[in-house]
């Protein structure tokens, strides 16, 4: 059995997104230490939202892991939209960056895709600039840059199908969520490996029907443990994207109520009933931030052609 496939106690298998992620930063970081220059990661982080701080920070530290030139601009939220957009202009115009990621969410009163759109595609490390969208709607993927957790899910369903013997091609796959940072590319993604694919949301028509139809499901709506057991085909196997701070038990040490991490799937249910499925924490999670840096390593080598 592979690596990242571990057994949970009940019917479904886990699938390891810490020992994946893990995997993803070792390539990058062999492939680092060959290159005649180091691939440049700037991240570009706007006000204080405690979080995306901690994401921030986590970028830091795998970049300098990974051997790369790393920097971090840290503005105040009373950054204008004219500021932000002169930092990325400058950063688009500096060869010792490879990669520019401008973490989200932005302040109210700045528009993200006007910021987002300004960066030059060939450093457009997460994926959102139009032009890396349309490359990957046109199926073209070894041209665009992929969004770093649908690229991480996928590594994750292929790693996982390989592991239970499951073909994606012909698999009836169905994702719960529409947004343009996992649900659309998550959809292109599985298009690709020939999958056929349903993009649910909130307005879909007995949306539990839909899922039940599922052999890949991933969840991906932001909405605290809203895929229950029922929902899931017997044997699925189940991506939750989602990551939600609730209301945990008792008081932490600084006398602050305590609060947990869950995902859009209630995992107790679900491990009764699916194949495999991912955790939260320890699942897509972590693959965003080793997407992240195998995304800089492929600008890098891409600039220096
Ligand atoms: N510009 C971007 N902004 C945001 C992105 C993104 O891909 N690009 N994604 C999210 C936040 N994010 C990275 O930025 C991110 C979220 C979660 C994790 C992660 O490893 N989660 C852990 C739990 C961490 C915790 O304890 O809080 C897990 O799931 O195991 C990494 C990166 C929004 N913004």
């Amino acid at each position: 059995m592979s690596e990242i496939i571990k057994p949970s106690g009940k019917k479904a298998l886990l699938i390891d997104g810490k020992a994946a992620s893990a995997a993803v930063l070792a390539r990058v970081a062999a492939e680092t230490a060959n290159l005649a220059h180091k691939p440049g990661l700037a991240v570009v982080l706007v006000g204080e939202d405690p979080a995306s701080q901690v994401y921030v920070k986590s970028k830091g530290k795998a970049a300098k892991e990974c051997g790369f030139h790393s920097v971090q601009h840290d503005l105040p939220a009373t950054t204008t939209q004219a500021q932000l957009i002169a930092l990325v202009e400058s950063l688009n115009a500096d060869p010792a960056i490879h990669g520019i990621l401008v973490q989200l969410p932005l302040p109210k009163g700045i528009d993200s895709s006007k910021v987002l759109e300004t960066i030059a595609p060939e450093k457009d490390v997460d994926g959102f600039h139009p032009v890396n969208v349309g490359l990957l709607s046109a199926g073209l993927t070894e041209r665009a840059l992929v969004p770093c957790t649908p690229a991480g899910a996928m590594l994750l369903i292929q790693q996982a199908a390989k592991a239970l013997g499951r073909d994606i091609s012909g698999a009836e796959a169905v994702i719960v969520g529409r947004s343009n940072i996992v649900g659309k590319p998550m959809a292109q993604l599985l298009l690709a490996q020939n999958a056929t694919v349903t993009v649910a949301h909130s307005r879909t028509k007995d949306l539990p029907a839909v899922a039940r139809r599922a052999d890949i499901l991933v969840a991906a709506v932001g909405r605290p443990e809203m895929i229950r057991g029922d929902w899931i085909k017997p044997g699925a196997l189940v991506i939750d994207v989602g990551i939600n701070r609730v209301p945990g038990e008792g008081l932490n040490a600084q006398g602050q109520p305590k609060t947990r991490l869950v995902g859009d799937v209630a995992l107790q249910e679900a491990l009764d009933v699916a194949g495999a499925i991912t955790p939260v924490p320890g699942g897509v999670g972590p693959m965003t931030i080793a997407l992240l840096m195998s995304n800089t390593l492929q600008a890098a080598k891409r600039a220096a052609l």
